[in-house]
């Protein structure tokens, strides 16, 4: 049998935690054919070892950026000008066949038919199914493909920026010139997207054998782990956490381990990585929390905007689906009807409103202009077993009547409080909207609950 190959990419530390999720993921399954990881100079001497020691076979290669910084804004993605470095792929003549696997991909069954098929084949994108997604391609290396790539590269650039866009224009009969060449969905199945077909997923999920984080966070950037705003069907991040908990992270020291922000900032946080126990940091992160997480981020954005906006988008906000706020439109529907899952009337106040403001504002609160809407907050009950409640997605919450702890606050103190954190924190606010949520910090909810706390002390003393 000709040489065969799975293939990816790490061009640093960050993505080489995804490549070894990725390689074990591989051996769980049994397969047949090697892993070999492209890397570059960045990736440090320490984790080329670990992936050697996985048996994969490393490969360094260099750089390629597309500079085309014009296109890669338009994605809003300036790291993705890395990923023409995938090219090199082509350069692997050691191989005659091969299947490329982006690092953020995970194989939950095996998938070796997938080396029967002939390049270029590639699963259709669930952003535009007329192209292709370039996490998972069946290909031959060639030089004479490698070099027709760079040049068609460098005359016609990336419509996207990235080797995505690149590689749609080149093989642009993809779509239509042989069914065989465009693989099912279950090859690179979208883990994440402002679109997901739940029934769907409910009937072929399990057939899927290749799971795909694409997009920003990754499963591994732990402090935006938390961040995820689209729900996954599934618990395939979980099974990503639960491979990289496992075998990954036993074997990594802390400064192996960059936090990598989305946009490619890499902040190095040894504090919120390994330094504490491991246990409680996957725990805080784990994903049995996620819908928890994502009715969190739904009913703050309910309430800033109800609190700006009138008494009728209020009440809308409380006890329908948000139809009228767009933003919420990336959400599935589910999502969309927190009056499901949530007690009515229930509120949880962000970290970043301070006790001083509360404290002004309920004190001012004849003067607020928000008091209209206050009253559609009327005795917004703030207790800690919300988390409980709006964790679990598919029954329906009964609120009960009496609180058995937390704090009792008013509507007018509530909403006055939300309004004078919107002015008192924009960047603050900004950064909620974008999805920046420190749950396992500064906003996490015992946090916040010590802040209403503080406050309504503060407020009783004479
Ligand atoms: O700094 C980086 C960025 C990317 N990669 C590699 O390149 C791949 C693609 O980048 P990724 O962040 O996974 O992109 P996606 O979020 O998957 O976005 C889409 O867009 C990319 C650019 O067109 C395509 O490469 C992807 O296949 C496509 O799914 C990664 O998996 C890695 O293998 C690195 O090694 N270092
Ligand atoms: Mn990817």
């Amino acid at each position: 049998m000709a040489a065969e190959a799975w293939v990816t990419l790490a061009t640093n530390d960050s993505y080489a935690v995804g490549a070894l999720v990725l390689a074990h993921s591989l051996k769980s399954v049994n397969t047949t054919r090697p892993l070999v990881v492209m890397i570059t100079d960045q990736v440090s001497s320490a984790m080329r070892n670990r992936l050697g020691s996985v048996s994969c076979l490393v490969q360094e290669v260099n750089v390629m950026d597309s500079h085309d910084s014009a296109h890669l804004a338009l994605l809003a993605r300036p790291e993705l000008g890395i990923t023409f470095t995938k090219l090199h792929c082509w350069a692997l003549t050691d191989f005659s066949k091969c299947v490329f696997l982006d690092a953020d991909t995970l194989v939950i069954q095996n998938c070796d038919e997938l080396f029967e098929r002939e390049e270029f084949s590639a699963a259709a994108d669930a952003g535009w199914p007329d192209c292709f997604n370039s996490g998972v391609f069946v290909f031959r290396p060639s030089m004479e493909t490698y070099s027709k790539l760079l040049s068609f590269a460098v005359a016609e650039g990336s419509f996207d920026g990235g080797d995505q866009g690149l590689l749609n224009s080149y093989f642009s009969d993809w779509a239509t010139k042989d069914i065989s060449r465009r693989l099912p969905f279950i090859y690179n199945m979208t883990a994440s997207g402002s679109y997901s077909y739940r029934p769907a997923y409910k009937q072929f999920g399990k057939n899927v054998r290749i799971v795909h984080f694409i997009g920003s966070p990754k499963p591994w950037q732990a402090s935006e782990a938390s961040a995820f705003q689209r729900p996954v069907p599934g618990d395939h991040i979980g099974q990503w956490w639960n491979i990289f908990v496992n075998h990954v992270l036993p074997c990594l020291s802390s400064d192996m381990l960059p936090i990598q922000r989305p946009h490619n900032q890499l902040i190095e946080q040894p504090d919120v990585s390994l330094s504490s126990p491991i246990k409680e940091r996957i725990h805080a992160t784990h994903i049995d929390n996620e819908s928890l997480r994502l009715d969190y981020v739904a009913l703050m954005k309910q309430l800033w905007d109800a609190a700006e906006v009138n008494e009728t988008v209020a009440e809308a906000a409380i006890q329908t689906r948000p139809t009228n706020l767009t933003e919420f439109s990336h959400l599935p529907a589910s999502n969309h009807d927190l009056s499901h899952s949530l007690p009515k009337k229930t509120a949880i106040i962000p970290s970043f409103i301070e006790p001083d403001s509360f404290a002004s504002s309920h004190t001012d609160s004849a003067e607020s202009k928000h008091t209209g809407v206050a009253a559609q907050f009327a005795q917004l009950v703030i207790k800690e077993d919300t988390r409980q409640a709006v964790g679990k997605e598919d029954q329906h919450y009964q609120p009960q009547d009496t609180p058995h702890h937390g704090v009792v606050v008013t509507g007018e103190e509530a909403s006055a409080a939300v309004a004078s954190a919107v002015a008192s924190a924009p960047s603050t606010r900004e950064a909620w909207e974008q999805g920046h949520i420190d749950y396992t910090g500064k906003d996490s909810f015992d946090n916040i609950m010590e802040k209403i706390a503080k406050t309504l002390q503060s407020q009783q003393k004479p």
